[in-house]
C-alpha cells in the first residue's frame, strides 16, 4: 500500500520539550519489510509521549517531490540508467528537504521518513554499475550537512520481504519499478542496507523486521528511546517542566530507565 502524502504543518505553538531543533529518524530495508506499517506507529507513539511529529516519505514528502516518484516509480525511466535515476531520486530529495524536512527540523518537530539517502545508497548502488564515488559525490551535493539523526534498518529475508509486499498489492495490481528486479537484487540490496549499518553503527539500529509486527515496534521504540529521548527529557525535567516531563516520562515506560517519573 503506498503511504498517505505527508501531513507536514507548522506547529501552532512550541513547549520546553520542542524549544531545541527536531530529529530526523529515517527506516530503510527492501520491499515488504514493514516501514510503512511502523512508521505510522513511531510518529503515533512519538505524538503520546508529547513530541510534534509528522510522517513523509521517499521519493516525495513534497509537492515537487511527490511529482518525481510518479515517474520513478512508473519504470519509464529505467532506460536512461542508474545515473540518470540516482539523479532523480537526488532532485527529489533536495525539495523534500527543502520544502518539508529543513522547516519541520528547524520548528522541533520530529520527522520519520519512510526511505531516505540510504535507499538510494542501496538500491541505486546494488544495480550495479555506479561508480560509488559518484554515489558519494550526490549524496554530498544533495544532503549538504544534513543526516538522519537515527536509521532503522528492517532486516528480512528478501524472498520473506518481497511475499509480503506481494500480498499488500494484490493479485490485480503490478509490481512497481523496483519490486519486479531479481531475487538476487533483493538480496544484494539487504546486504547493502546491512554494510551500511555496520559502516555508521553511530547512527544505525538493525531490527529484526521477522517478528510480530507489535515486538518490532517494541525494539524501534526502545532504539528512540535511549538514542534520541532520553537526552530530551532529562533536559526538560533540568528545565523544571514537571508536568510535560512526567506525562513524557510515563509515556516512555521502561524505556526511560533512570529518569524519575515524578518531576516533583
Ligand atoms: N511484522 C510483520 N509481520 C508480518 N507482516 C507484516 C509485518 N509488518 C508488516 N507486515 C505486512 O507486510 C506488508 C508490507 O508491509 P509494509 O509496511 O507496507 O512494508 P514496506 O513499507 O516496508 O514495503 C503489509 O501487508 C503489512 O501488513
Ligand atoms: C528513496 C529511494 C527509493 N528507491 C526505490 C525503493 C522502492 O522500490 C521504491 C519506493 O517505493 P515504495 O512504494 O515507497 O516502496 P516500499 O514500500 O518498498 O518502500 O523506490 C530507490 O530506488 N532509490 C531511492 O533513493
Amino acid at each position: 500500500m503506498i503511504p498517505e502524502a505527508p501531513e507536514f504543518a507548522l506547529p501552532q505553538s512550541k513547549d520546553a520539550l520542542q524549544s531545541r531543533r527536531g530529529a530526523l529518524i529515517t527506516l530503510e530495508g527492501g520491499e515488504g519489510v514493514g516501514k510503512s506499517t511502523q512508521l505510522r506507529l513511531i510518529v503515533d507513539q512519538l505524538r503520546r509521549a508529547g513530541f510534534e511529529a509528522i510522517a513523509t516519505r521517499e521519493p516525495g514528502g513534497s509537492p515537487g517531490a511527490e511529482i518525481l516518484r510518479q515517474t520513478l516509480l512508473s519504470g519509464v525511466l529505467k532506460p536512461l540508467g542508474s545515473a540518470a535515476e540516482a539523479l532523480l531520486f537526488a532532485a527529489a530529495r533536495i525539495d523534500h528537504i527543502d520544502v518539508t524536512i529543513e522547516p519541520a527540523l528547524a520548528a522541533g518537530v520530529f520527522v520519520v521518513s519512510d526511505r531516505f539517502s540510504d535507499s538510494t545508497r542501496a538500491y541505486q548502488g546494488a544495480l550495479g554499475s555506479l561508480d560509488p564515488r559518484f554515489l558519494r559525490a550526490l549524496e554530498r551535493i544533495t544532503l549538504g550537512s544534513l543526516r538522519p539523526d537515527l536509521t532503522l534498518v528492517l532486516d528480512l529475508p528478501a524472498q520473506t520481504g518481497l511475499a509480503r509486499a506481494a500480498r499488500r498489492r494484490g493479485p490485480e495490481e503490478a509490481s512497481d519499478r523496483f519490486e519486479g528486479e531479481s531475487l538476487r537484487f533483493h538480496e544484494s540490496l539487504r546486504a547493502a542496507f546491512l554494510e551500511i549499518a555496520t559502516a555508521e553503527p553511530e547512527r544505525c539500529v538493525v531490527i529484526d523486521a521477522g517478528q510480530p509486527e507489535a515486538a518490532v515496534t517494541r525494539a524501534i521504540w526502545d532504539a528512540i528511546s535511549l538514542r534520541l529521548l532520553k537526552g530530551r527529557v532529562q533536559e526538560s525535567a533540568d528545565s523544571s517542566v514537571h508536568g510535560i516531563f512526567s506525562q513524557t516520562a510515563s509515556a516512555l515506560g521502561d524505556c526511560a530507565e533512570g529518569a524519575p517519573v515524578h518531576g516533583g
